[in-house]
């Protein structure tokens, strides 16, 4: 049987790269950055859970292209390890490694190892190229592409950072098949993003196969990841560092980084969770303000929640968060401009636009009918 690679170009002028999709990829990595860059040496970024499932095959498949590569650099699991505590560890890991402008970090993981990364790689020697090897759903269709990069503060969800796009992904979909399937739903809720913003008839085929991807249909995978890709890749193409049309992939995020910050970045809520959510209300914001219909805010609850996607906070915080808890963290927002955050809302399915005329008031409303379920 024949096992086919999609390639997805992001068009950056001289920062552009392709996102290569398909089995098999971390195996062969070492011809394909080979390819792509050159010989370089090589620093690989994990996580522990990701160590001990894809690390090998990696480390053996660049090795055998004839890299070298430097000790890997491992980092616990989870969005904990996206702080300035861990970013100092790892800087001070490829310093001792004796790191040159031309060695390439290979983030080998989730969004965490991803986001981490490639903050690091912007920084460190003032910045070196880094790789993307994406092993979640989330980080294949979405983190891994468009050069964000960054870490939490106490402040907010993602605050410090850098733009600092990869030379090349490789998102390997037999990685998937070690993911638990609570990541994979989490990651889901990224891939419905990209049907609600602008793809309607994506996220008609979503309502079709949505489960059947969740399950691990290799052939529907492929193709998620292939259009949240390519509609990803079409905006950060027009929009590379965020001045306006960029915003729109951050629908429900502004909603579910208040979610994040005030659970503390921990396994009680991961981002795809909070995406979900907010996105809900996201949608329940545009209908409230009479922009709406209130049949797509059903539709969008139905999916989300048939596929066992949460679709409100109820059930966090237990019983004590507040809506005004909640909206203080979005006065924190990186779309907050000249004291007012701009909104993502919807027209309805696949009509998302940027907002900034929101009444304070009606975003509690929304806030608390969440926290109420
Ligand atoms: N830069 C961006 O554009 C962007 C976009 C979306 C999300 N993000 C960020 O991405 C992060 C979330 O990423 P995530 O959902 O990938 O989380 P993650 O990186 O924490 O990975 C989720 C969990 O799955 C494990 N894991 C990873 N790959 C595995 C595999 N193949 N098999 C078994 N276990 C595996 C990890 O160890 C971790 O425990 C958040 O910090 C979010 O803010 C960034
Ligand atoms: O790439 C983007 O642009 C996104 O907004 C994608 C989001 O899914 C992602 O979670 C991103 O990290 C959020 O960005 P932020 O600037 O709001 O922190
Ligand atoms: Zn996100």
């Amino acid at each position: 049987m024949t096992r086919s690679t999609t390639i997805v170009p992001v068009a950056l002028g001289e920062r552009s790269y392709d996102i290569h999709i398909g089995p098999g990829l971390i195996t062969n990595a070492g011809t394909l950055i080979r390819a792509a860059i050159g010989n370089r040496p090589l620093v690989v970024l994990t996580d522990s859970a990701v160590a001990d499932l894809h690390l090998s095959p990696l480390l053996d498949s660049l090795r055998a292209a004839g890299a070298r590569v430097l000790d890997p650099i491992v980092v616990p699991s989870g969005e904990s390890s996206k702080d300035m505590a861990k970013l100092g560890e790892v800087m001070d890991a490829l310093l001792a490694r004796g790191i040159e402008r031309k060695t390439v970090l290979v983030a080998l993981g989730g969004g965490v190892v991803g986001d981490l990364g490639g903050f690091a790689a912007a920084i460190a020697l003032r910045g070196i190229d880094f790789i993307q090897v994406p092993t979640t759903l989330l980080s294949q269709v979405d983190s891994s592409v468009g050069g964000k990069t960054g870490i939490n503060s106490r402040h907010g969800k993602n605050l410090i950072g850098a733009f600092h796009q990869p030379r090349l992904v490789l998102a390997d979909t037999d990685s998937l098949k070690t993911l638990p399937r609570r990541e994979m739903l989490a990651g889901y809720a990224e891939v419905v993003k990209y049907g609600l913003i602008d793809r309607p008839d994506f996220f008609t085929w979503l309502e079709a196969n949505g489960k059947a991807l969740i399950d691990g249909d290799d052939g529907l995978l492929t193709e998620a990841i292939r259009v949240s890709c390519a509609s990803k890749a079409d905006i950060v193409g027009q929009d590379e560092k965020e001045s306006g049309l960029r915003e729109l992939l951050n629908l429900g995020h502004t909603f579910g980084h208040a979610l994040e910050a005030e659970a503390g970045y921990g396994a009680t809520l991961l981002h795809g969770e909070s995406v979900a959510i907010g996105m809900v209300m996201a949608y329940d914001l545009s209908v409230r303000m009479g922009l709406c219909p209130a049949s797509d805010l059903a539709r969008v609850k139905a999916h989300l929640a048939s596929v066992g996607l949460p679709v409100s906070a109820a059930h966090l915080g237990g019983g004590t968060w507040t809506a005004e808890m909640l909206a203080a963290h979005m006065a924190k927002d990186k779309k907050v401009k000249d004291g007012r955050v701009t909104f993502i809302l919807a027209r309805g399915i696949g009509k998302a636009f940027r907002c900034a005329d929101v009444a304070l008031a009606d975003v509690k409303t929304v806030l608390a009918a969440s926290l109420a379920g």
